[in-house]
């Protein structure tokens, strides 16, 4: 089988991304890594961490070969302004959206076999007036299709039906046809990514109690019991609407492979509790394969050489093996 080769995308240049990526250019990877940055902020925070790194331009003729420790092989994109790490700066929002959208095409052109995002900062891309809610609904948008955010550590997946929507928003957002369409999505994407015959998947309620039989909201009455009825008809197998209190419990967890949340800090908060700095971000629903870090930007610890790439490496990991799985199934 071919090495796979991953896109990396180090996300916002002054915080922690470009130096996570550096760091797990020291080891070895069973693939090849080409990173989508400019290659002089890489050689300055190279030199701010003092990592020896050989950055080279990445060269996609060839035939893929394994990443090599202490090489990294990048795809270049000019920052429009120098970074100064810590600090945002709207002038460089352009750039990140720019990296974003030449590894997707990397990927959607199939010279990389999966994108895996580092941390982007959100607000400076909306305040240089790019709309962007996350890396998980640009995607979706520039690959067209629909999107559904599922994080992972060993032990724990969760999956959202809303993904970066205020509060305020949720309930009317859930409808028959997202819930459709995201149950539909997680139980093929299970099933064909990651390998689960018949995905269980717990379903969490939106109020307090699941609603409490409509005495503490209607929208399980009214939306997710039919919407889950009619799915069940199509032989998915689903549980719920559960209290989200105890569907994190153990007793209802060794039972299922997914936990479906309502809204993002119904779902995420458990998960980065169960695991956060090991968990991997996998969007499912793409016509690509992307994983992402379970943490932000973390601005503070930018180029002072405590950042923990272990988020990354498994995100990583997973990118390969999701790729890996991918090329298998084509040629069988
Ligand atoms: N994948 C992504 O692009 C992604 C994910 C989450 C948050 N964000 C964005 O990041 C920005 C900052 O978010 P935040 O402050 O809520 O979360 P954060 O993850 O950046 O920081 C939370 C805390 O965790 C620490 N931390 C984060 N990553 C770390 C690492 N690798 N090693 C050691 N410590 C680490 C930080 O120092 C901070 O104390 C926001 O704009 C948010 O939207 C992006
Ligand atoms: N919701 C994610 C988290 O809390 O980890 C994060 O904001 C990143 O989302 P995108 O992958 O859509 O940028």
């Amino acid at each position: 089988m071919p090495l796979p080769r991953i896109v990396i995308t180090p996300g916002e240049p002054a915080g922690i991304g470009p130096d996570i990526c550096l760091q797990i250019c020291l080891k070895p990877w069973p693939c090849e890594l080409i990173f989508v940055a400019d290659p002089n902020l890489l050689a300055r925070r190279a030199t701010e961490l003092n990592l020896s790194i050989d950055i080279q331009q990445a060269d996609l003729r060839q035939a893929s070969s394994a990443h090599k420790p202490g090489t990294m092989n990048v795809f270049p994109i000019k920052l429009a302004k120098q970074e100064i790490s810590g600090l945002l700066d709207v002038s460089n929002a352009a750039y990140i959206v720019e990296t974003l959208k030449a590894a997707a095409q990397l990927c959607l052109d199939n010279q990389c076999q999966a994108l895996v995002t580092g941390p982007v900062q959100k607000s400076v891309i909306n305040d240089a007036h790019i709309p962007f809610s996350g890396h998980t609904e640009f995607l979706a948008d520039y690959c067209g299709s629909y999107p559904v955010m599922m994080l992972a550590t060993k032990t724990l997946r969760v999956a959202l039906a809303t993904t970066h929507l205020p509060l305020s928003n949720v309930s009317a957002a859930i409808t028959p046809t997202l819930l459709e369409k995201t149950i539909t999505i997680l139980n093929h994407d299970l099933q064909r990514q990651f390998a689960i015959a018949n995905p269980r998947i717990a379903v969490c309620g939106l109020n307090p109690h699941a609603g409490e039989n409509g005495h503490l909201g209607n929208e399980e009455i009214n939306t997710i019991i039919p919407s889950l009825e009619k799915l069940r008809l199509n032989n998915i197998c689903l549980t719920g609407p559960l209290p989200a209190d105890t569907a994190f419990t153990q007793p209802v967890l060794e039972k299922h492979d997914v936990v479906l949340a309502m809204y993002h800090d119904q779902g995420l908060p458990t998960l980065k509790f169960s695991g956060f700095g090991d968990a991997v971000n996998i969007t499912l629903g793409l016509p690509i394969i992307r994983t992402s870090v379970d943490h932000g930007t973390a601005l503070d610890l930018a180029a002072t050489g405590k950042a923990s790439a272990s988020s990354l490496a498994s995100a990583l990991d997973t990118a390969i093996q999701l790729a890996q799985r991918s090329t298998l199934e084509q040629t069988t």
